[in-house]
């Protein structure tokens, strides 16, 4: 009995590991840009085994960083129940799950993509696993401007992974993800300077003060905003997806206007949150708009 309890138990810690909450919406972002490419779903079974083969190696990049950055976790409050730090997962076990997982990922690609998805998705582990978590993340504050990128890739492989090519469209989506990431994190980075501080990264509050971060957060919500019209402007989205982006795109840049104007840790908490709501939303809408246009016109 005691067994069986330590085992669900380890389960879960390993689970934690691969950081699930980040990685559903990652999977739900490369959903959308898979439905966008291929919207009949040719082979639904075979295009959602290569969505789990992302999101498996999505949480081995995941569990990678857990990894590298243990120490680092140890003296920040909201990383210091990480399994790792608590020690109930070991650095040895660490490696060999995180390697598994970016194994069952790659061969799943491989049996049920195609190449260029595999080797999309495995840059994207290194891009976040090694370059931004190794070195970007340590050197400068605008490691998560440069390191976005691979956290942008998502809607690429998706649609790499239902079509074999990757085009303009899907640079489009990757786009959003892309400037969405800066105003994501620096408003989390915000009422968690105290953390980075001890843990010694240089993040934007920490080197360049809150009120420049705030700025910065708001011009980047200028920059999504225009960004996000351009799907409509292809003529990719339709006029459901232009409603929620203008909606949302009204909601963001109204919170991160008060966030400027009034600092508060609550608000950047808030907004941090909306965030997230923001982007489900917005790729939410990409999706029932294009499945609109396909059942219903
Ligand atoms: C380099 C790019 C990114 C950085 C630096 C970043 C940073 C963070 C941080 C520090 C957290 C808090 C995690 C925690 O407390 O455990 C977080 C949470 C989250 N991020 Fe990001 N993020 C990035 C990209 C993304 C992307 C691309 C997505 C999805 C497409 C995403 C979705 C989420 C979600 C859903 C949460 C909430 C997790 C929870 O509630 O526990 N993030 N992010
Ligand atoms: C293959 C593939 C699709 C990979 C995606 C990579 C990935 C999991 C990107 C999400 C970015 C993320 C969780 C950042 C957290 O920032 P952080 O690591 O600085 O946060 P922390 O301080 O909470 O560790």
């Amino acid at each position: 009995m005691q067994t069986l309890a330590l085992n669900s138990r380890s389960l879960a810690d390993l689970w934690a590991l691969g950081k699930p909450k980040v990685v559903s919406l990652i999977v739900f972002c490369a959903a959308v840009g898979a439905a966008m490419a291929q919207p009949q779903w040719h082979d639904l079974p075979q295009l959602t085994l290569a969505l789990v083969g992302i999101g498996l190696i999505a949480m081995g990049a995941a569990a990678m960083n857990c990894l590298f950055e243990r120490d680092k976790d140890a003296n920040m409050r909201r990383t210091q129940a990480r399994p790792l730090v608590r020690g109930v997962v070991g650095t040895r076990e660490a490696a060999v799950y995180a390697g598994a997982l970016t194994l069952g990922g790659t061969w799943l690609l491989l049996v049920f993509a195609n190449p260029l998805a595999t080797w999309l998705t495995l840059a994207t582990c290194f891009g976040y696993a090694v370059v931004y978590t190794r070195w970007l993340k340590p050197a400068t504050p605008q490691n998560i401007v440069i390191g976005g990128a691979a956290g942008a890739m998502p809607p690429i492989l998706g649609w790499a992974a239902a079509s074999g090519h990757v085009t303009a469209e899907a640079t489009v989506l990757f786009l959003i993800i892309y400037t969405w990431t800066p105003p994501h994190f620096w408003a989390l980075a915000l009422y968690r300077k105290l953390d980075y501080a001890k843990a010694g990264l240089p993040m934007l509050p920490n080197t360049h003060g809150n009120e420049f971060t705030r700025l910065s957060i708001l011009l980047y919500t200028f920059v999504l905003a225009a960004v996000t019209l351009i799907p409509f402007a292809l003529s990719c989205s339709g006029w459901l997806y232009l409603a929620a982006a203008l909606w949302l795109n009204g909601g963001f840049i109204t919170r991160a206007w008060q966030l400027n104007r009034n600092y508060s840790d609550e608000a950047a908490r808030a907004l941090f949150f909306f965030s997230i709501r923001y982007l489900s939303w917005l790729f939410g809408a990409l999706l029932v708009d294009r499945l609109a246009t396909l059942f219903l016109f």
